[in-house]
């Protein structure tokens, strides 16, 4: 352990770990709260669930062996730096949706039409049609990229193309649903921004 907390490559890694999930975390409840108001926000909207805890504690798990195992894999610190880049990029397309949706952006999924919810199209859901998912899918990789993480950057990715591939399926059956034709057209035009789904 005084090896672990010696090492400059893990200190920087968790210290910049820990600040990339805390500010990822906590921006997304208070822009939540400043969208659709206090009384409206669960604290779901935090995004922290048992899965989500589970592959970070093995995300966690990998890390520590590995400084123990192969140190010097850590200290690839170009492959960190692609990985802070890409949780910028995540974080900045992530927010840019919430921000352009407004209140059509809820973290659960509507299965109801109500009246005030528009079909959004513009800024950055006219390059791509989920971007809050792809800010997500970006972040995440890029954390695991950051910390040199191979074995958790593969599982990450599986895991959750996996997971928005069919969240994305579901979520369109019901926009579809809402916006008809609009929608269809729309889908037609821009990519979804999750790669391989269409
Ligand atoms: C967690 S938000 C994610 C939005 C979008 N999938 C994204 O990744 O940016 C889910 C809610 O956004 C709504 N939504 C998704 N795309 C939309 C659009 N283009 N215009 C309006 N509402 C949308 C859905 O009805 C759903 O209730």
């Amino acid at each position: 352990m005084g090896d672990f907390f010696s090492n400059g490559a893990a200190r920087r890694h968790l210290s910049l770990m820990f600040i990339a999930v805390a500010f990822f975390h906590v921006s997304e409840y208070f822009l939540a709260i400043t969208i659709h108001g206090r009384s409206r926000v669960p604290l779901s909207s935090l995004l922290i669930s048992k899965q989500y805890l589970i592959a970070m504690g093995f995300s966690l798990l990998e890390y520590t062996l590995e400084v123990g195992l192969v140190p010097e894999m850590k200290e690839l610190w170009w492959v960190s730096y692609s990985g802070v880049v890409l949780v910028v990029i995540g974080e900045v397309v992530r927010k840019g949706a919430i921000v352009t949706a407004g209140p059509a952006f809820t973290h659960m999924i509507k299965i109801y039409h109500e009246d005030h919810h528009q079909l959004v199209r513009h800024g950055i859901y006219a390059i791509m049609r989920h971007p809050g998912y792809c800010g997500f899918f970006v972040w995440a990789i890029g954390i695991q990229i950051m910390m040199c993480n191979p074995m958790s950057t593969v599982a990450f990715m599986i895991v959750l193309w996996n997971f928005f591939s069919k969240r994305i399926q579901y979520e369109e059956f019901f926009l579809r649903q809402f916006f008809g034709s609009e929608y269809e057209e729309y889908s037609k035009q821009v990519p979804s921004g999750v790669p391989f789904v269409k």
